[in-house]
C-alpha cells in the first residue's frame, strides 16, 4: 500500500475535569497524533495513549516520541507494507512500547481503510453498526459527589457506571452507591491497587452485586488473579495485566479472569487487539474496549474495534464532550442513551477538525517514507 509521508504532531489538551485513580490525578493531556499519507490525498490518523508518567504502564509520552522517531518511523521508511496487518511483524524487532506501535499501525490502518474506501470496522471485520458505552468515574472528593455525578450518567443513558476504587475508598463507598442505584449495573476498577493480603475486604464486594472488579492486583500478574478468582464470585477483568493475545492465553488458561478490558494502546495495535478478541470469542471470556481519556482520532479507533463481535460489555468509550470542551474531530463522538451509532463514512469514520488540530498542536515534523 502507498505511503509517502509521516506527519508527527504533540498535542496538549486540558481535560474539562481533572480525573483520579488510585495513582494520581491527571489534569491535562500530552499526545500525539501521527499522520500517514498517499500521494492521492488520503491521511490516516492515529493516536498515542501514555501520560506523562509511567503510572499505568511503563510508557510515557516521552518514550513514544523516541520509540516513533529513532525506531518506527526507521522501519517504515526501510520496508513497504501490502497491507496494515504487516506493521504489527515489521515492529517485532522493536520489544514491547506498545503504545508507541499501536499509533503507528493505527494511523495506517486509518490510511489503508481510506485507500480502499470502507470503514476501518469493515477493515477488521467489525459488523456491529450501534455499540452500547458506559462511563468511568474518577475518585472523587466526596461520597455525595460521586452518588449526583452517577445519577447524572444514569439519566443520561449510560450501560455501566465504572467507579475507581482503593483501599480506604471501596466497600463503603460502593455499598453507598449500590443502595442509590439497586438496579445499575456497576463495576470497581482497582488499577492494581490491592494485593492477596487484602483478600477478606475483596471478598466482601461479592455482596454488592458488581459486574466485575477490574485489575485488582499488580500490574505484571496473572497468577494471584487466579487464585483471587477462585476465592471470590465478582468476575475479574483484567487490563494491565494484558499486553498480547500470549498474555491473554495464558490469564485464560490460568483462570486469572472472567473479562478482558482490551485497549488498543496497552496491547500494542488493532492487529493484536482482535487477536485477542478472537481468543476470547473461543473461550468464552467477555471483551470490553477500555479507553485512555483519548481525544477523537482514539476514541474514532476504539468505536470502530468494539463492532467487533465479541465486544459484549459497554466499553469505555463515552461522548467527546465528558472529556473536552472542543474535540479534534468533526462531528464529536456523540452518546445517545449510552449508544454510539458507528459511523459509515470511510476510514475511522469521522473528519479532523483541522482548525482544532492545528490550535491544540505544539510541535510538528514530517518524515518522507
Ligand atoms: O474514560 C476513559 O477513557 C477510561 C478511564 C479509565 O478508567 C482509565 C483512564 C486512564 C488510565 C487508565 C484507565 C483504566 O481503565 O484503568
Ligand atoms: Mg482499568
Amino acid at each position: 500500500m502507498p505511503i509517502t509521508s509521516i506527519t508527527l504532531r504533540r498535542l496538549n489538551m486540558q481535560l474539562k475535569n481533572p480525573f483520579t485513580t488510585s495513582f494520581g490525578t491527571i489534569q491535562d493531556k500530552d499526545f500525539f497524533i501521527i499522520e500517514a499519507a498517499d500521494d492521492n490525498g488520503n491521511r490516516g490518523f492515529g493516536e498515542t495513549v501514555a501520560f506523562t508518567s509511567p503510572w499505568y504502564t511503563e510508557e510515557t509520552v516521552k518514550t513514544n516520541e523516541h520509540m516513533i522517531k529513532d525506531f518506527l518511523i526507521k522501519l517504515l521508511q526501510e520496508n513497504e507494507i501490502r497491507h496494515p496487518s504487516e506493521v504489527r511483524e515489521l515492529f517485532k524487532p522493536i520489544k514491547r512500547n506498545n503504545m508507541a506501535k499501536a499509533a503507528a499501525e493505527g494511523a495506517i490502518w486509518d490510511l489503508y481503510a481510506k485507500q480502499q474506501n470502507i470503514t476501518l470496522a469493515k477493515a477488521l471485520g467489525g459488523t456491529k453498526q450501534k455499540i452500547e458505552v458506559g462511563i468511568s468515574l474518577g475518585i472523587q472528593p466526596t461520597v455525595d459527589g460521586l452518588l449526583e455525578k452517577i445519577g447524572h450518567q444514569v439519566k443520561q443513558g449510560y450501560k455501566r457506571i465504572k467507579i475507581k476504587i482503593k483501599p480506604g475508598w471501596d466497600y463503603d463507598v460502593l455499598k453507598e452507591v449500590r443502595k442509590q442505584f439497586p438496579d445499575t449495573p456497576i463495576m470497581a476498577d482497582a488499577n492494581a491497587a490491592y494485593t492477596l493480603n487484602n483478600i477478606e475486604q475483596l471478598k466482601k464486594l461479592d455482596e454488592l452485586d458488581l459486574m466485575m472488579i477490574e485489575q485488582p492486583l499488580a500490574h505484571d500478574d496473572i497468577v494471584d488473579h487466579a487464585k483471587l478468582q477462585a476465592a471470590i464470585q465478582t468476575p475479574v477483568c483484567l487490563d494491565e495485566s494484558i499486553h498480547s493475545a500470549e498474555d491473554a492465553r495464558k490469564a485464560i488458561e490460568l483462570k486469572s479472569c472472567r473479562i478482558i478490558n482490551v485497549k488498543i494502546g496497552r496491547v500494542g495495535g488493532l492487529a493484536e487487539a482482535k487477536e485477542i478478541h478472537d481468543l476470547c470469542r473461543e473461550n468464552g471470556i467477555d471483551v470490553w474496549c477500555g479507553g485512555m481519556l483519548e481525544a477523537g482520532v482514539g476514541r474514532a479507533h476504539n468505536i470502530a474495534l468494539t463492532t467487533l463481535p465479541q465486544f459484549t460489555l459497554p466499553g469505555d468509550t463515552a461522548g467527546s464532550s465528558l472529556y473536552w470542551e472542543k474535540d479534534i474531530i468533526k462531528p464529536e463522538v456523540t452518546v445517545n442513551d449510552g449508544v454510539i451509532t458507528v459511523p459509515d463514512k470511510s476510514g475511522i469514520g469521522y473528519n479532523i477538525d483541522e482548525q482544532a488540530l492545528e490550535a491544540f498542536t505544539a510541535e510538528q515534523e514530517v518524515f518522507d517514507i
